[in-house]
């Protein structure tokens, strides 16, 4: 567990409720410097809920959320200039140029020298070629480079990945979790993460939180955490918490 100073983000009985549907309950959890954790848990767990919410998209209902340590409902821009994201379901406009869309999203981040930022990524995630093409005529894979390069644009401390994976081949796959794997070794950055693929999970985090029903119900080392629960795989233990959430909660 990070000590408070190398803390990225500090989350503290985060809340999300809509009418009488709880989609957060009481969520608690850490990211360390070049640490990658990741947020796993079924269909409708409140992820990508609690994701909105660090990205100051959704407001809390309850709870905090510090991202290096300034208080994100206090400081919110201070805090929302250190952190960036990628999703699936957050495409770049598909009819502005590689270029273009990593310029306009440098000026909305407010990047210094944003010039050579651009020149530096596109070089850094094999686009340069693809510098003056429609985004929207990529393909996954690269369309997921773009979407990494304008997440590190502002060199981010702390970066959103949810699903960057999902769709892609697993060569191209395996190219995006070696590049964010780098981010996080070689910056000082830390990523949380989210997957439905617990091989990769398995692979490349440090840490993994379970969420069910808006709660954490595990968290551990991806590689030791079964064998703990007296599985063999961390596949066999997802689809334990999938379904018997309970039972891992009385355990
Ligand atoms: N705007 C909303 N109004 C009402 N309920 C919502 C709203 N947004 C999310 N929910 C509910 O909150 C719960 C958590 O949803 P969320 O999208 O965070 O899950 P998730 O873990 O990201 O799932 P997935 O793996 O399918 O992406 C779900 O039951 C969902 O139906």
């Amino acid at each position: 567990m990070p000590t408070k100073h190398e803390r990225v983000l500090s989350v503290q009985a985060l809340r999300k409720q809509y009418g009488a549907t709880v989609a957060v309950d009481g969520i608690s959890f850490d990211v360390g410097r070049n640490e990658i954790v990741g947020l796993l848990g079924p269909n409708g767990a409140g992820k990508t809920t609690t994701i909105n919410m660090i990205l100051g998209v959704l407001e809390p209902t309850g709870g905090s959320i510090l991202i290096e340590g300034v208080d994100l409902a206090k400081r919110r821009s201070q805090a929302l200039e250190r952190t960036n994201f990628a999703a699936v379901y957050s495409p770049l406009p598909g009819n502005l140029t590689v270029q273009q869309n990593l310029r306009i999203s440098g000026l909305i981040y407010g990047v210094k020298g944003l010039t050579a930022r651009i020149e530096e990524l596109l070089v850094q995630f094999e686009l340069v070629r693809f510098r003056d093409t429609k985004s929207g005529v990529l393909s996954s894979g690269e369309q997921t480079r773009v979407a990494l390069a304008k997440a590190m644009l502002n060199r981010p401390q702390l970066l959103l990945l949810d699903e960057p994976t999902a769709s892609l081949d697993p060569a191209t796959a395996q190219d995006i979790r070696a590049r964010i794997r780098d981010f996080a070794t070689q910056g000082t950055g830390g990523v949380l993460w989210t997957s439905h693929n617990m091989y990769e999970v398995e692979e490349v985090c440090d840490r993994v939180l379970f969420v069910s029903r808006g709660k954490v119900l595990l968290e551990g080392d991806p590689k030791a955490l079964p064998r703990e629960h007296g599985k063999a795989t961390l596949e066999e233990l997802f689809i334990t918490v999938a379904r018997e959430p309970l039972a891992l909660e009385r355990a």
